[in-house]
């Protein structure tokens, strides 16, 4: 046999990759019951969701975040198909069609036994992590009553300190850098901004031995952060001090959630006399709605009342990197399956994140079963 076979790359166990997203509405009558799928059982304030509805009304009741899975998608299964990687690469969401278990059960009727999942979350928390697991453990639950065979579900570790996700948010920034007016540029600080979560969220987040202060959720960002000012200092030579920021916010107001808040952060640094800000928002995968109202809209209207320059650096979305970063991710773990020895890919203090979930890690505040962890329900 010619040696060019045994390069194939080869995802055995896996016969499946799913790539498990948010969803959004994609039209202005999907977004009441997007919004009702997404809060049912979490309690968040009429008043809270009326507001958040305006925000996807103001852009004709479309999220972008549909689109950019598909390109997601597209750029996967072209890196895949590149490398010679067989296999094949489906979609389903957590809170908007395509469905989630409308997708498992297509794998499933495909004749597929194993599947890799790829969220599109790259940190760990509860809304990131164990709940998605949660959509998983009640996706099987609904094939298993319907009498299908169920799959093995995995999901890949967190990514965010990979390389191929790392890198085209270093290059996003210096490209907001180049872009602000020179007479700003260098003195401009970095505003490393993601989704605010329940302080007790935080603390719990990531396996029990590293619960409390912020949890994993906060050091993996920290430390994402970090790389990314060390490498702007490297590649401009100037130092943008920085720092985590927190934007989304939502729940009651009497329990707290991770902050300064972007905006609040913005007014500071310009009483401070920061003359400018780059917002970089490493806790997202794409330029999505919270992206886009967020900061493109809310905190840019800030800055602006202020007359603080202000630029939003890109999120990741479909860049080749990070396609070529998952198709690594996919291959070293159908490797450790396999039980071969693999030297997993990881930038930063904090090393590669686990393959599997330990019992407690990101606990919801009602237990429920998740999938694809080590208390899995199923095998
Ligand atoms: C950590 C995190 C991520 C990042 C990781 C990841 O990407 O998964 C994320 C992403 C997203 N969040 C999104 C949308 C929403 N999130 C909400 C509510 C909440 N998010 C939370 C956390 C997170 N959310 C939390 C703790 C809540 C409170 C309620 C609860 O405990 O569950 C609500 C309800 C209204 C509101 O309160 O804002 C909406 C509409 C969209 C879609 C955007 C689009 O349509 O383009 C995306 C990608
Ligand atoms: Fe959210």
């Amino acid at each position: 046999m010619p040696d060019v076979l045994d390069a194939t790359p080869d995802a055995t166990p896996y016969d499946a990759l799913l790539l498990l997203s948010f969803g959004g509405p994609e039209g202005p009558d999907d977004v009441v019951p997007f919004l009702e799928n997404v809060t049912r059982g979490r309690g968040i304030p009429k008043e809270r969701l009326k507001e958040v509805g305006q925000h996807y009304f103001q852009f004709g009741g479309v999220s972008p975040i549909n689109d950019q899975n598909r390109a997601l998608l597209e750029a996967l299964r072209k890196d895949f198909a590149d490398h010679g990687l067989d296999l094949p690469v489906y979609w389903g969401n957590r809170n908007w069609a395509p469905y989630l278990t409308d997708t498992l059960r297509d794998i499933v009727r495909d004749g597929h036994h194993r599947v890799l999942v790829l969220a599109t979350s790259a940190y760990a928390s509860y809304s990131g992590c164990r709940q998605y697991r949660e959509n998983l453990a009640d996706a099987l639950a609904q094939l298993e009553s319907e009498g299908l065979d169920l799959p093995k579900v995995d999901k890949l570790r967190h990514y965010f300190n990979h390389p191929g996700f790392v890198e085209p948010m270093i290059e996003g920034v210096l490209r907001s850098l180049a872009d602000l007016p020179e007479e700003v540029r260098d003195g401009a600080h970095i505003a490393f901004s993601t989704h605010s979560i329940p302080d007790s969220a935080a603390d719990t987040s990531g396996p029990v031995e590293g619960h409390g202060d912020g949890g994993a959720y906060v050091r993996q960002h920290l430390d994402v952060a970090r790389l990314i000012a060390d490498a702007v200092r490297e590649r401009t030579g100037v130092d943008h001090p920085w720092r985590l920021v927190y934007q989304s916010r939502s729940g009651a107001p009497h329990v707290p959630w991770l902050e300064p808040d972007i905006c609040d952060h913005l007014e500071e640094r310009h009483a401070a006399g920061v003359p400018a800000v780059v917002m970089a928002p490493i806790g997202f995968v794409s330029d999505h709605m919270e992206v886009l109202y967020d900061l493109d809209t809310e905190a840019t209207a800030k800055a602006a009342e202020l007359g603080l320059p202000v630029r939003r650096s890109a999120t990741v979305g479909a860049d080749p990197r990070f396609a070529a970063a998952v198709r690594e991710l996919v291959l070293e773990r159908a490797a450790t399956e396999s039980g071969q020895r693999t030297t997993p890919c990881a930038l930063g203090a904090l090393g590669a994140s686990h393959d599997v979930c330990p019992v407690g890690c990101c606990p919801a505040r009602a237990p429920r079963p998740a999938a694809a962890g080590a208390d899995s329900p199923y095998a």
